[in-house]
């Protein structure tokens, strides 16, 4: 193959050249997948994620040192009883590493999205999120001068920060939840020149976040029996199949998959109920009633997406179902206890969707779901924010853009925001 990458669709065989494309042109409900030229894992001497380049959908690289930091635990290993834990972990802990300034992994999946559209010339980026992987979208536009739409509910604006100056963002605040953001969002990729981010959809999102079973894997010599992590729409699961997969081809990892061990936050836990019922869709009335109401009472509401890529070829039920794996629904009271042993133990505080982790390890563990002697990857998504407050400079994103409840994007709105694209169109003329 010359080419240094395709796109593979799982659903009908097809391969085909990227164009940032999201979806497969026969209309298969499947992920595309990426199939690169190279087969073994080659380390590139660049900084951060771009140590993977190889296998993420991009020719260049950022100047970027913001990558995945996995060491082999003592403290928190110790309390388990657990011989073998390696701790990877995205987020601000400078100590080790650690330069995800905005606190998440999903810097991980902004950087070689932000980098694979400006390759392709595909447009201007529109993210809807509730509040992380805005957040961190924002941060690599400002990092790199990239622009970007990013719509939120009005309650996630405060999270909506950065730690350098980020002047390309356009922030719409929606008056409703995250599939309101979703749905207003769709709509302002109806103006031409806006690409929609694409969510699991998006390959570079998911080997970006391959990254962190690569990193693990190449700290601990080889693949773990089982991966833990939090999950909200699972792509993180998802894209830790896939790269356990290239390292299983790889041939000098090992040759057995991960067992993914993924967890969601009591009351509203989807993929829980859908994957102990055997059911190959999230039917709503069963396994998220009542959903706004268990939503308001979560503690990592960042793992509260009510469509997840579940049912979809190479989903996340086929990654757990490949893998031999299990999920666990875990209450804020074992999250937060486990965020505290983390923090005692390994020195850290968490996002409390890494404390939602935690805690199935911790049940894991006491259970005998993992031996003693089995090597685990524990993918601690986020973490440093308290670190990163003392140390960081922090600057708000201000709404450019108010939409109120119900509101189209229509009139004033979509003229705004086509303003806002024709001077950011001016600002790339003069660069
Ligand atoms: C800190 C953190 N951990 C875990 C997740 C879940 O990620 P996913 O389900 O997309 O893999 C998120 C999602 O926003 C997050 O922000």
């Amino acid at each position: 193959m010359r080419e240094k990458y395709l796109l593979r669709c799982p659903g009908c065989g097809r391969s085909f050249p990227d164009r940032y494309t999201l979806d497969c042109p026969s209309g298969c409900d499947a992920l595309l997948r990426t199939v690169y030229r190279e087969r073994q894992l080659i380390l590139r001497d660049l900084p951060g994620i771009f140590r993977y380049k190889d296998w993420l959908p991009i020719e260049g690289h950022l100047r970027l040192d913001a990558g995945p930091v996995s060491y082999e635990s003592v403290g928190l290993a110790r309390e388990l009883g657990l011989s073998h834990l390696t701790v990877v972990f995205s987020g601000y802990w400078p100590e080790r590493g650690g330069r995800m300034e905005t606190c998440s992994f999903k810097e991980l999946e902004a950087q070689p999205t932000v980098l694979r559209l400006r390759e392709k010339g595909a447009g201007v980026l529109q993210v809807s999120s509730a509040g992380n992987t805005g957040r961190a979208f924002c941060q690599i536009s400002g990092l790199t001068g990239a622009p970007v739409v990013v719509v939120v509910p009005a309650a996630a604006a405060g999270r909506l920060w950065t730690t350098v100056p980020a002047a390309n963002v356009c922030l719409i605040t929606v008056d409703g939840d995250y599939s309101d953001s979703i749905a207003f969002g769709r709509e302002v990729c109806s103006l031409p020149g806006v690409v929609p981010e694409g969510g699991a959809k998006n390959v570079a999102r998911r080997d970006g976040m391959g990254t962190v079973m690569l990193d693990g894997a190449l700290a601990a010599g080889r693949l773990p029996d089982c991966y833990f992590q939090a999950v909200g729409s699972g792509t993180g699961g998802i894209a830790a199949w896939e790269a356990a997969e290239r390292l299983v081809a790889d041939g000098r990892f090992g040759l057995r998959l991960p067992a993914l061990h993924l967890s969601q936050n009591l009351p509203f836990v989807p993929m829980v109920r859908a994957w102990e019922a055997g059911r190959i869709d999230i039917v709503p009335a069963e396994d998220m009633p009542d959903a706004e109401a268990a939503i308001a009472r979560v503690s990592a509401d960042v793992l509260t997406n009510r469509h997840p890529p579940w049912g979809v070829r190479g989903g996340v039920r086929d990654a757990l179902a490949a893998s031999g794996g299990r999920m666990y629904a875990v209450s804020n009271g074992d999250a937060w206890s486990a965020g505290r042993l983390f923090a005692e133990t390994e020195e850290i505080d968490l996002d409390p969707a890494a404390a939602v982790a935690v805690a199935s390890l911790l049940r894991a563990a006491e259970e005998g779901l993992v031996g003693p002697e089995e090597h685990v990857l524990l993918n601690v998504t986020g973490g440093g924010y308290e670190r990163a407050a003392e140390d960081l400079d922090r600057y708000p994103v201000e709404p450019s853009l108010r939409v109120r409840a119900g509101e189209a994007f229509a009139g004033d709105v979509r003229d705004a925001v086509r303003d806002w694209l024709t001077e950011q169109a001016g600002v790339a003329a003069r660069a």
